[in-house]
């Protein structure tokens, strides 16, 4: 049996149905709705859907394998990722807090922006209550790569995205996301001429859909086809799969493979490749060795951004504002 969580799922992310027997939906609103809607579609998942009042948040969460967290704010033209912390960060710290207590070794995906802040307030909750397992707590950048995977298939005349492999690492927003169009599988060429406008197009990928949508939020189909594709993945390996790699935004130091990719960047989160399986990630490999000289100083500008975001979130983890 397995038990995923979606909290946040009345919002556009939210409405995804993972591979799973059970599936309950928390949010502030609109969850009997949603989970009604889901519960017509011939899955074999029993769908649940609970709302704060009564302990509906606990009850979710109670014994969740995975829990899924788009929830919060998305952008509105103009802002950037870090103007959703002030409302994100509380909303995902409260999860997280219910996630410790009911579901301590669910493997948690954070989806809320901004990711960079999110990520490590989570592990700070998870830590302080003294249930953090590192191999467990996933920052979802899969978007990054769906999105490197579609530009560069359309620059390098194939047909899809899904025909490549593109590692992007970093971070979720901006100039933290690093493209690594060397390390692309099977290899292709990018024109001189078209480099740094491909770079640019990842890393500012969501500000294209929040520009097009003109107010009416961020990118929720693309990211809710992405989420799907990492829960799947560590679904999957869960269950004895192998061979499964997504790069995603972790806490270095408690994954194998994790500790020189921390030495070398001075950063304790960073996306990188990891190998998933029944633990979680069980393996980071380094995505640092034999980058190009372009390459490397798009880290360096990822990794000065990344220090004051992942700052930000460990120090609101510790001192919230007062109500
Ligand atoms: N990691 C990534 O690649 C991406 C992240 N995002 C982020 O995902 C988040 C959600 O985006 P959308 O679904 O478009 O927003 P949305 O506004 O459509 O949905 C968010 C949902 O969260 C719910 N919510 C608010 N507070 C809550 C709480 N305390 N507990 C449970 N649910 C709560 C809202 O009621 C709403 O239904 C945003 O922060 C957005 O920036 C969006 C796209 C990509
Ligand atoms: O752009 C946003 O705010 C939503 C997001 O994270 C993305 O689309 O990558």
């Amino acid at each position: 049996m397995v038990k995923a969580v979606v909290a946040g799922a009345s919002g556009g992310i939210g409405q995804l149905s993972p591979l799973v027997d059970e599936l309950a939906l928390y949010d502030v609103v609109n969850t009997p709705g949603v989970a009604t809607d889901l519960s017509h579609i011939s899955s074999t998942a029993k769908v649940t859907g609970y709302l704060p009042k009564d302990d509906g948040g606990k009850i979710a969460f109670k014994d969740a394998d995975i829990i899924v967290i788009p929830a919060g704010i998305p952008r509105k033209p103009g802002m950037t990722r870090d103007d959703l912390f002030n409302i994100n960060a509380g909303i995902v710290k409260g999860l997280i807090e219910i996630a410790a207590e009911v579901a301590p070794k669910a493997y948690i995906l954070v989806i809320s922006n901004p990711v960079n802040s999110t990520v490590p307030i989570a592990a700070e909750v998870l830590k302080a209550k003294g249930v953090f397992n590192p191999q467990r707590l996933f920052g979802v950048t899969t978007l990054d790569i769906v999105r490197a995977e579609t530009f560069v298939a359309e620059i390098a005349g194939k047909k899809t995205g899904s025909e490549l492999t593109v590692p992007v690492i970093g971070g979720h927003s901006g100039e933290t996301i690093v493209p690594l169009f060397s390390k692309v599988s099977p290899s292709v060429t990018i024109p001189d001429d078209k480099y740094d406008a491909l770079v640019n197009r990842v890393q500012f990928g969501g500000d294209e859909v929040v520009k097009a949508k003109d107010g009416a939020g961020s990118a929720t189909l693309s990211m809710a086809f992405a989420g799907y594709r990492f829960a799947e993945k560590v679904l999957r390996a869960a269950k004895g799969e192998k061979g499964l790699v997504e790069p995603s935004f972790v806490y270095l130091k408690g994954i194998p493979g994790g500790e020189e990719i921390a030495k070398a960047t001075g950063l304790e989160f960073f996306s990188v490749p990891v190998e998933l399986g029944p633990n979680g990630a069980e393996k980071a490999t380094n995505p640092l060795t034999g980058i190009t000289e372009k390459e490397k100083s798009l880290v360096d500008v990822a990794v000065q951004g990344l220090k004051t975001n992942i700052e930000k979130g460990i120090s609101f983890a510790h001192n919230p504002p007062q109500k």
